[in-house]
């Protein structure tokens, strides 16, 4: 029963949440319910994806709706108190002070987080950093580190005071191959025993560590479930083919010289098994238009989903 409420109290559930900036709706009416575990949020630029992490973030709030984080409601004083005290923030552009040493300025986030013994800081501070793989650079100023570095300052800034939940806005971005596959297996340890939800354009990111997966769409909703069932949505709906299909919803042609499309069979193509990509383009241009982003050709590529 203990462990029953612990998971409950685990768990992020949002109904019919919404956002508007003025007259733009970033939100609406987004219905959700994340337990522990690592959960991806795939959406095109502006699908709303920043607005709901700073939403579970407490960073905004929302203009409709209910939310129960942790058990608690973030939308009273309280709660909001409460939550902040048990969540990790990684922003999209989190604005590192270049000038401290990436010890200093952990230990500086150690006292926002209330750690006010010295001692404990101290110690918080370089499990952090150990944990990200700073333990040699962490006497470096901020400024002097490379980009994946500072994106493990960051990282190891959320995970001061190990957070139960961990809110990440597109983590992996600008990271090289060796330093996006780190991070993943960091992201994937932290998803054990917590709750983690970042947000991507990557549909590798979902594959490699999301236990489920959330596509955002105009604010809305698209799809919610493990990253197996995004992919079957295309299921024999992929082919492989020596041409691009001209009725194909998306169609890209792949390193070996083969173009994959999805949607329309083109003559003499073969049918392919789906991937977590297939299905998310598959879903976005489920309308049928297959010009979404309004160029006209109607030949998307993972690319501009992305
Ligand atoms: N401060 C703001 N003022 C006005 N409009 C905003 C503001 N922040 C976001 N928006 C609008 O709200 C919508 C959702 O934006 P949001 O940043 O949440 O999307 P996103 O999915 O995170 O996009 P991206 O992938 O480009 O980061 C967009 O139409 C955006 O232009």
């Amino acid at each position: 029963m203990e462990s029953e409420e612990r998971s409950a109290a685990q768990q992020v559930g949002l109904d019919r949440v919404g956002v508007r900036y003025g007259r733009r709706t970033a939100l609406r009416e987004v219905s959700l319910s994340l337990g522990r575990g690592v959960t991806g949020l795939l959406g095109p630029n502006g699908a709303g994806k920043t607005t709901l992490l700073r939403t579970l973030a407490t960073a905004s709030t929302p203009d409709t709706g209910t939310l129960s984080v942790l058990g608690l409601d973030p939308l009273t004083p309280t709660g909001r108190q409460a939550l902040r005290r048990r969540l990790g923030y990684l922003p999209q552009n989190p604005g590192l002070p270049s000038h401290f040493t990436a010890y200093d300025f952990i230990d500086y986030v150690g006292i926002l987080k209330e750690i006010s013994d010295r001692q404990a800081r101290r110690t918080e501070a370089r499990r952090v950093l150990a944990e990200v793989g700073l333990t040699a650079d962490r006497g470096r100023r901020i400024r002097k580190l490379s980009g994946g570095m500072r994106q493990r300052v960051g990282l190891a800034a959320a995970i001061v005071g190990d957070p139960e939940l961990l809110i990440l806005d597109e983590p992996t971005v600008g990271l090289d191959p060796e330093q996006r596959l780190r991070f993943r297996e960091l992201i994937a340890g932290l998803g054990e025993g917590r709750t983690v939800l970042l947000s991507t354009h990557q549909t590798e990111d979902v594959a490699a560590l999301c236990h489920k997966v959330v596509v955002l769409d105009h604010g809305t909703v698209r799809f919610q479930g493990t990253p197996a069932e995004l992919a079957l949505l295309a299921r024999g709906r992929v082919w492989s083919s020596g041409e691009r299909a001209p009725g194909a919803l998306a169609a890209w042609r792949t390193g070996v010289g083969t173009f994959r499309n999805i949607g329309v069979p083109p003559t003499g193509a073969s049918l392919v098994e789906p991937t977590i990509e297939d299905g998310y383009l598959l879903l976005l241009d489920g309308d049928g238009d297959g010009d979404r982003n309004g160029d006209g050709d109607g030949d998307r590529t993972p690319a501009d989903a992305a």
